[in-house]
């Protein structure tokens, strides 16, 4: 099994970019595992509550479930993947049956800042766009595809999204293997990394 780590900040582009990646490969051989599915599970707090929790701070994260779930999936057995509502801040309670796959890609903002699951990578990816870029795209984004608006947004950017990012999130760019500019579509670098997995699958 090959697991590559794709990290970076909010709007930078790893979701496309795992999604450019995985587009001509064969389903079966390949399986995402999105960071989003393990922001701790906050049924016990309100929907108001849970809206002033600091989605960026790796503390948010359940690392511990996630690092279970990819030794799960290195053995050989299936993981049941927590499905996340960005509307609701919550786990839904449904889960994804996600298989073993020849190549596991694990992609996050938050992904490369804890030790041992940086470890469990053997292809660590940083995603680089300037934070102008971000912004703008979360800003299209949160608002067309989270129910968010351009308040929310700029709240959240200026109180934790860009002092985490700055604290937590831009220093792990130098626990990366590669770093993709990702200002503009980078098909030069989706066609390397893509080449890189069809060779693990031949
Ligand atoms: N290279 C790019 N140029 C312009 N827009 C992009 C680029 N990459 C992604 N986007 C857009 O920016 C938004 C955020 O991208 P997304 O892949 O969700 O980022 P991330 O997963 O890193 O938060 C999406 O609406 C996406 O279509
Ligand atoms: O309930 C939530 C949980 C997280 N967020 C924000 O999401 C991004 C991470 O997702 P990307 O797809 O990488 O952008 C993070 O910056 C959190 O602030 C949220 O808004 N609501």
């Amino acid at each position: 099994m090959l697991i590559i780590g794709i990290a970076g900040g909010t709007g930078c582009g790893k979701t496309t970019v795992v999604n450019q990646i995985i587009e001509e490969l064969p389903d079966k051989e390949v399986s995402v595992i999105s960071q989003d599915s393990y922001y701790n599970d906050l049924s016990h707090l309100s929907f108001e509550e849970r809206g002033k929790i600091n989605f960026d701070h790796p503390k948010a994260i359940d690392f511990k479930l996630l690092g279970e779930h990819l030794t799960q999936l290195r053995a050989g057995k299936s993981i049941q993947q927590p499905v996340y509502s960005f509307a609701s801040h919550n786990r839904t309670g449904q889960t994804v049956h996600t298989p073993p796959s020849k190549v596991m890609i694990v992609e996050g903002i938050l992904i490369l800042t804890h030790p041992e699951i940086r470890e469990m990578f053997d292809i660590k990816i940083f995603v680089h766009a300037d934070s102008d870029e971000r912004l703008i795209r979360r800003l299209k984004r949160d608002i067309n595809e989270r129910g968010r608006d351009i308040d929310e947004v700029l709240y959240r950017y200026q109180t934790t999204l860009k002092p985490m990012h700055d604290q937590f999130i831009e220093p792990t760019k130098e626990h990366a293997d590669i770093i993709i500019p990702n200002n503009k579509y980078n098909t030069v670098a989706v066609d390397i990394v893509r080449t890189i997995i069809i060779e693990k699958l031949l």
